[in-house]
């Protein structure tokens, strides 16, 4: 996997360990819920509950645009995903359960990081 840049001033670039990150997020057997956008159009009730969608490729796609200034608003994006999915799915469903593991492995992960930084 890509290494991350260290700076000359010692600091890693936060944006380019976000997006190492995200990769490890997308290829996680759990992940599959979250990888895309939820339809709208086809998930009853989705649309009206959740007020900020937010799934994997969208912030993909927004590391790309440049559209975080700083590992924050990602860590904030990836929470969103596990906060809307605890709030449509029962705790004891299948993506229910897949939306906690998936919290626990990101917080252990964005934890580690933060030690780094
Ligand atoms: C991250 O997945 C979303 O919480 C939607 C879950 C869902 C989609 C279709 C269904 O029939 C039931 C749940």
């Amino acid at each position: 996997s890509k290494k991350a840049k260290i700076w000359r001033n010692g600091s890693t670039n936060e944006l380019e360990e976000c997006h190492q990150l995200l990769g490890e997020l997308e290829t996680h057997q759990d992940a599959w819920p979250f990888l895309q956008p939820v339809n709208l159009k086809t998930v009853p009730g989705y649309k009206k509950i959740v007020k900020k969608p937010m799934d994997f490729s969208t912030i993909r796609e927004k590391i790309i645009n440049k559209q975080y200034s700083s590992g924050e608003g990602f860590k904030d994006d990836v929470n969103l995903v596990f906060d809307n999915c605890e709030r449509f799915n029962e705790d004891n469903s299948e993506i229910g359960k897949a939306g906690h593991i998936m919290r626990t492995f990101f917080d252990k992960r964005w934890t580690e990081l933060l030690k780094r930084w």
